[in-house]
């Protein structure tokens, strides 16, 4: 028996002069693993498993035909309180196993210039360490070919001992048993339950039988085709996303990035989802799962799609439980973002009314791809319902019936605007929810032939017509008389004449008007200090006040202009600012409110007859 310590496997020592070789403390290392590397100890199953398959693939490269057979016995199975792996692998020497199972960081799984051999699962040559996490003692029992069965243990604290197996345990077969000894308080990993489903977890699609105890864990070839461009089994990725993801799914799609290795499939979620909060994508690397949390495999903005592939090409981080962010797989990204944008622009072209009912559901995600994409511009521009004073249209359809694109940049503002632009014949797009004013910004530079306008409030003042001078003259005592009674208000006001007829009065605010507004109410409610900052601020925004335009085409206004009651009309133009505030749901300030109640009991008191 050979009785040694785990080593770094770095300089040889045998120089008696300088050269020294590092020690390792092993215990040191187990708590870096467990504490800093790997997420839990679960993973131990993983380690295991994916040195059982490489064993089973190294032999196979000589002996095509070997079984392919990976045996997990919990306790509740040796009975003798270990757990063991069995597997038909390729086996290890003795001087293998000095070589490769005493020195940390050494592995079989790397080229001579050191680079991870491609057929692998395994590269960095600490997996078995993982297995400490959960256990005191290791024992490797290993046959290469025809040679003596070799028997290595490894002790926690860092010792390891070597012997050639005596002939009762010697293995009629190549290949290679794992027994871990478990760690008083790691006696809930070992569980058949907990290592059945962690073998499941990890290892449902590897491309060997796994069984733990009596029961297969694999499950064979994934339910996505792994040649690219195979016709797709609608059915089985649908029942797939039912199972795994819980989901039904609004629609799949085969995923193929040939660079990467890399095969799958894209569920399209079915419920809108929170665009912050990534989706995580379930990966395999060489059909182990790497994880089920994967970020950044899809580009941000397909947060509507969760996708499952598995990859040969893609590296992992050294955890096993991310992965490695390299130009591979930002390429991957890329092409992966291609494809589900590709679903898209299909969906748009072959089946409109299943575009519409997704878009129903993830439009936030397709507007905020439009902002960079010019395609999903289009398709935004020509499938998204958009809401709009003369109904519900896409935009396409709204340049096609009215031209110019005119649209309010606010919901406030598509408020005030609506009913009055309406009853001028102009169209207006409501442009007020999330990215719609930015994409319609945004469409001329894709097609040059798109007209936008903004369409402020203040606007629609220049679209009505100017009374006759004579009249207007005439009106200069009433106006005066009006201005008077809204002066505390801070509006101006103006007539005009425009349809509708029905409307008597607008109140009108513009951009730096309701800036204005904004100001006054926070003045009203600052200390000293910052009122004098702005006022500062107030006196150098332009004098753009409110406007109470009133309609000189309604028949009320009318009347309340030849009306010779200075009181009555003041009590008439307070309550008609008052109802064109409500109408065009402005906020109604305090001085606002002590306004409507005059004039309310004013015109109240004027109503009711009798003497006080
Ligand atoms: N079941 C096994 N059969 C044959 N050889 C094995 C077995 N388990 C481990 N080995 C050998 O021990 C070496 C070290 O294994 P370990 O799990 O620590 O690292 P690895 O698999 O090479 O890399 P990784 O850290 O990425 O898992 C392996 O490279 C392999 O040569």
């Amino acid at each position: 028996m050979i009785i040694g310590t785990v080593g770094a496997g770095i300089g040889t020592g045998e120089n008696s002069s300088v050269d020294h070789t590092f020690q390792v403390d092993l215990r040191g290392v187990v708590d870096l693993l467990s504490h800093h590397l790997y997420g839990s100890p679960r993973v131990y199953v993983r380690e295991l498993l994916q040195n059982a398959v490489d064993a089973i693939t190294a032999r196979r490269t000589t002996e095509p035909d070997a079984p392919a057979l990976v045996r997990i016995e919990p306790p509740e199975f040796t009975g003798d309180g270990t757990l063991r792996v069995h597997d038909t692998g390729v086996g290890l020497t003795e001087a293998q196993v000095h070589e490769l199972l005493a020195t940390i960081g050494r592995s079989s799984k790397r080229d001579e210039l050191g680079f991870s051999r491609h057929e692998f699962l395994g590269q960095f040559g600490i997996g078995l360490l993982s297995c400490f996490l959960v256990a005191d003692e290791i024992q490797v029992l290993t046959r290469h070919g025809d040679n003596p069965t070799v028997r290595w243990t490894g002790y926690a604290d860092g010792r390891y001992a070597v012997t050639v197996a005596p002939p009762e345990a010697a293995r009629a077969e190549p290949g290679t048993t794992v027994t871990l000894v478990p760690r008083r308080d790691a006696d809930q990993w070992f569980a058949t339950p907990t290592v059945t489903d962690l073998a499941r977890l990890f290892g449902s699609l590897l491309p060997v039988t796994v069984r733990v105890g009596d029961t297969v864990t694999t499950t064979g070839e994934p339910p996505w085709s792994t040649v690219p461009g195979a016709p797709l089994d609608r059915a089985a990725l649908i029942r797939y996303a039912r199972e795994t993801l819980g989901v039904e799914p609004f629609d799949v799609l085969p995923l193929a990035v040939p660079e990467a290795g890399l095969t799958g499939v894209a569920v399209i979620l079915p419920t809108p989802v929170n665009p912050a909060a990534r989706a995580g994508h379930r990966v395999y690397l060489k059909r182990m799962l790497l994880t089920e949390n994967a970020d950044g495999l899809l580009p941000d903005w397909a947060f509507f799609a969760h996708c499952v592939v598995d990859a040969t090409e893609l590296r992992p981080t050294a955890s096993r439980e991310a992965l490695y962010e390299d130009t591979l797989l930002t390429a991957t990204r890329e092409a992966l973002g291609d494809q589900v944008r590709g679903w898209l622009v299909r969906l748009a072209r072959h089946d409109p009314h299943r575009l519409a009912e997704f878009l129903q559901v993830h439009h936030l995600g397709v507007k905020a791809l439009a902002l960079h994409d010019d395609e999903m511009l289009r398709l935004v521009d020509r499938w998204w319902p958009m809401d709009t004073n003369v109904g519900t249209l896409t935009l396409a359809e709204f340049r096609e019936r009215h031209g110019v694109l005119r649209y309010a940049a606010s919901l406030d503002e598509f408020r005030q605007l609506a009913a009055v632009a309406a009853a001028q014949d102009l169209a207006v797009v409501n442009a007020g929810y999330t990215y719609d004013t930015e994409l319609i910004e945004r469409l001329p530079a894709v097609d040059r032939s798109v007209l936008i306008e903004r369409l402020e409030p203040s606007d629609l003042t220049t679209r009505f017509e100017a009374l006759d001078p004579q009249v207007e003259l005439a009106l200069r005592p009433f106006l005066t008389a009006a201005q008077r009674a809204v002066e505390r208000s801070g509006c101006e006001v103006v007539i005009r004449a425009y349809d509708p007829v029905s409307l008597p009065a607008l109140y009108l605010v513009s951009r730096s008007a309701a800036f204005n507004d904004q100001l006054a109410a926070s003045r009203d409610r600052a200390d000293e200090l910052w009122g004098g900052v702005l006022d500062a601020l107030a006196a150098t925004a332009p004098p753009d006040r409110p406007q109470l335009v009133l309609n000189h085409r309604n028949p009320l206004v009318r009347r309340v202009t030849m009306l010779g009651d200075a009181e009555l009309v003041g009590l008439a133009i307070e309550a008609l600012y008052g109802q064109a505030l409500l109408l065009g749901h402005h906020p109604i300030r305090a001085a606002d409110a002590a306004l409507l109640n005059d004039s309310f009991l004013g015109l109240l008191g004027r109503a009711v007859p009798g003497r006080e």
